[in-house]
């Protein structure tokens, strides 16, 4: 039999941390070794599984890294830029790959992932669904296609604990488009029209941001043109759907066992989870 893949997971007790526990207890091939949680919280010592609704599962929530870094193969984490960026220093330091799903970075935060993608085997991904990277998949080609001529919105709604606005997911599809386009987002996007009095101007990538109640996160990119438009939706019913697409991608990562910066479009064709 081969050896399972042993699963450290950062932010444990958070929403996604939650939906990952269940997702590494699911799986035939990963096993879950350690459940981490910030410094000094009262979770310490209360059984994962427990608190995830799953029943015991004999890992406890720790907040102790340095006592688990020969236990793990991968580090899954969905915390925060800050936490994450710590967390890297850590993976680096001791040869240990991540799957990093954290949004909200800045461009500081971006090239450190890139730094350390020299030394430990990243995924990176604002969104670990399979119907969203089809969908920046279809955008590439949409754009391609009527990108030029059409005035293009992409909205986002999420729930009010969101911390980072746009989502990173409607980033990540910016940037897809604009790179069709041959154009750089930086200088095509707008985030605030209050800021303008004037027409719309040809070539803009507006952006929406919604933040209410318990929505788990939904995108919408609209080409509009003249006489018709065209959109497309994605609606994520469930975190258990990211959780799923973060193990697929540990797991592929670990079969792979190559430094570098991936994302879920290399993940896709992976079926062995
Ligand atoms: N790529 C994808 O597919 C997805 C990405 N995300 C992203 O994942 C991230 C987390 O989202 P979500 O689970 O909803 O957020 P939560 O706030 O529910 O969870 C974040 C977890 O990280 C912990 N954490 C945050 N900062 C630190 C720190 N400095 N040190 C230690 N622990 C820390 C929090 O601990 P504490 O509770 O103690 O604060 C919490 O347990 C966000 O950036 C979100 O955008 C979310 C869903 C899908
Ligand atoms: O914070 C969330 O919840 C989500 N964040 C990701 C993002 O910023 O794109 C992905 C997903 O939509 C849920």
């Amino acid at each position: 039999m081969t050896k399972k893949v042993r699963m450290a997971i950062v932010g444990a007790s958070g929403r996604m941390g939650l939906q990952l526990i269940q997702a590494v207890h699911q799986s035939q091939t990963a096993r879950l070794v350690a459940a981490l949680v910030r410094k000094k919280s009262p979770l310490i010592n209360t059984d994962a599984g427990e608190f995830a609704g799953i029943g015991s599962i004999k890992v406890v929530f720790s907040d102790d890294l340095e006592a688990i870094s020969d236990a793990f193969d991968i580090m899954i984490d969905f915390t925060s830029p800050q936490a994450t960026l710590s967390h890297l220093a850590f993976c680096c330091k001791h040869q240990k790959s991540m799957i990093i799903g954290t949004t909200g970075f800045d461009e500081f935060g971006k090239e450190e992932i890139k730094k350390a993608a020299k030394k430990i085997g990243i995924v990176f991904s604002a969104n670990f669904s399979i119907g969203v990277n089809l969908m920046l998949q279809l955008l590439e080609k949409t754009a391609a296609m009527i990108g030029d001529h059409s005035d293009i919105e992409i909205i986002e709604a999420h729930h009010r604990y969101k911390k980072d606005a746009p989502s990173g997911t409607a980033l990540a599809m910016g940037e897809k488009i604009a790179k069709a386009l041959g154009k750089d987002l930086q200088k095509e996007a707008i985030f605030d029209l209050t800021a303008s009095l004037n027409e719309r101007a040809l070539g803009k990538i507006h952006f929406s941001t919604i933040r209410a109640g318990d929505i788990v996160g939904e995108h919408t990119v609209l080409f509009a043109g003249v006489g018709e438009s065209f959109e497309m939706t994605h609606k994520a019913t469930s975190r258990i759907n990211f959780a799923n697409g973060a193990v697929r991608a540990a797991l592929w990562l670990a079969k792979k066992n190559q430094k570098g910066v991936f994302d879920m479009n290399d993940v896709l064709d992976f079926n062995e989870f």
